[in-house]
């Protein structure tokens, strides 16, 4: 049984987390860059960034498949289409909830369009916490662009809507959260206002921290309803049942990672193998593979090594077409990680300069004399030992040496 998990939301996340330590399998789909760059890699997790319709969704999963809704309990058109999908092709749907919290004392309308009819009923300046994609009803609101305070995520397409739609910088809040009680409550002094609209977005939409701080600074507070109750299981409800579903032990994962990595001793001749930064430590490996013959293929936007570079540019996608394997030596871990999750979806070996973690191989400490080859890796804990370790097999080899 093939699982796929369409997520971006943390109980996604965790449940990723709980799957890979498990040694599970997983494709796990997010619909943004930025749902993607959270997710730090895991191994036996492939994560995949897009948006897609029923059809697309429909063109991944068939009967054989085990599909987990992981996504926000206001995504409703994307639970629609993940249902719609599962029902065309025979997936089995799986519903991850996320609890909604008990508000009572706060007032609460069904949908956005009733929000901003309440809104227009109550005057006062309102910290927004409904995200960006409501964002353009919410102009409905009379003298909107004085009295509402957007907090929107930290994103370039997110401040170009705002911007787009006409909210001025200084009402504009982008940042991350999850955020504190604390944080809740500067923003509402801050910004003045006297209203806060919140979706019902359960415990790790910080919810709470947001009634808290509503509470503590006499603040209203509007909750704008989940689109439908939905049946489904909670997190600890879905681990358990993956776990039996899938036959899952316990944490594998510790002891997957100390498992000594096997030396697969491939030619590499004529094959493609791209190198993603050009200095110190991608200078020493593409010595080492130029020198067994591979076509090394060299990317970055700085030759700080004299490697000579292949494209003169930071990493691309595209980069990876045709590689037989990769190396990940970027000075910028973001990058590192994202060429590992880029080579995990596509079954390249990468190797992570900076994650041993993250390597799907591990480039070793090469060892020749006498005719003889000999790789030394650790087990990702001991870099200094496997140096030290090669330097004196390197000694021995040149016994063989005539
Ligand atoms: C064998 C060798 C091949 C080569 O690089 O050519 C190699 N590392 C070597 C040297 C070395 N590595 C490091 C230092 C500086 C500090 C120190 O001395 O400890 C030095 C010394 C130096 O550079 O002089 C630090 C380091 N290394 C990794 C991390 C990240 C992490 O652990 O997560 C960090 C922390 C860096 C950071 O976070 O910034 C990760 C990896 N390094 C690997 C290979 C892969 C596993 C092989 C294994 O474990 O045995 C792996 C998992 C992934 C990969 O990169 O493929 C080469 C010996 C060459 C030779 O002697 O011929
Ligand atoms: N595995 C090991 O053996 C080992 C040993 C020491 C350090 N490290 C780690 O290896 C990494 C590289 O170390 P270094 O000393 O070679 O760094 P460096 O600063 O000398 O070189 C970094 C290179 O990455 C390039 N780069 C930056 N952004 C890029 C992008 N978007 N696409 C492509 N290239 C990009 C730069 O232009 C530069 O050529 C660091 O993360 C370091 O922590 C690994």
């Amino acid at each position: 049984m093939r699982l796929v998990v369409f997520s971006g939301t943390s109980e996604g996340h965790a449940l990723c987390r709980f799957l890979s330590a498990r040694g599970a399998v997983a494709d796990v789909y997010v619909a943004t860059e930025y749902g993607a760059a959270v997710m730090e890699p895991m191994p036996g997790v492939a994560v995949h960034e897009g948006r897609l319709d029923a059809d697309g969704i429909a063109a991944l999963v068939d009967a054989e498949t085990l599909l987990v809704d992981a996504t926000h309990p206001y995504a409703a058109a994307v639970t629609d289409n993940l249902r719609a999908a599962c029902a065309r092709t025979g997936a089995q749907y799986e519903r991850l909830l996320r609890p909604a919290l008990d508000a009572a004392g706060v007032a609460a309308v069904p949908d956005t369009a009733a929000a901003v009819a309440w809104l227009n009923a109550h005057p006062g300046k309102v910290l927004l916490t409904t995200g960006s994609k409501e964002l353009e009803a919410y102009t409905a609101v009379e003298g909107w662009r004085e009295r509402l305070y957007p907090r929107v995520l930290p994103s370039v397409p997110v401040l170009e809507k705002c911007a787009a739609l006409g909210f001025a910088g200084a009402h504009i809040i982008a940042m991350q959260g999850p955020f504190s009680r604390e944080m809740n409550a500067a923003l509402l002094r801050q910004t003045g206002a006297t209203i806060l609209v919140t979706k019902d977005t359960g415990a790790s939409g910080g919810f709470a921290e947001k009634l808290s701080a509503a509470r503590e600074t006499g603040v209203t507070v509007l909750v704008v309803a989940r689109p439908c109750a939905e049946n489904g299981r909670t997190l600890e409800e879905m681990q358990a049942y993956l776990a039996g579903k899938l036959g899952l032990a316990g944490p594998a994962r510790a002891q997957r990672e100390s498992l000594p990595r096997f030396p697969l001793f491939v030619s590499l001749a004529g094959k493609t193998c791209v190198v993603f930064g050009a200095g110190r430590i991608a200078a020493r490996r593409i010595g080492v593979l130029r020198r067994f013959g591979a076509r090394v293929v060299t990317v970055a936007p700085e030759d700080r090594a004299c490697v000579g570079l292949t494209h003169c540019r930071g990493y691309e996608k595209s980069d990876l077409s045709g590689a037989f394997l990769a190396v990940a030596a970027t000075d910028d871990r973001t990058v590192n990680r994202r060429i590992a999750r880029d080579c995990a979806a596509r079954d390249i070996p990468c190797s992570v300069a900076d994650c041993a973690a993250a390597s799907t191989f591990f480039f070793p400490a090469v060892c020749e004399g006498g005719g003889l080859t000999v790789g030394v890796v650790s087990d990702g804990s001991a870099h200094g030992k496997t140096a030290a370790a090669a330097k004196r097999i390197r000694a021995v080899l040149e016994e063989f040496d005539d």
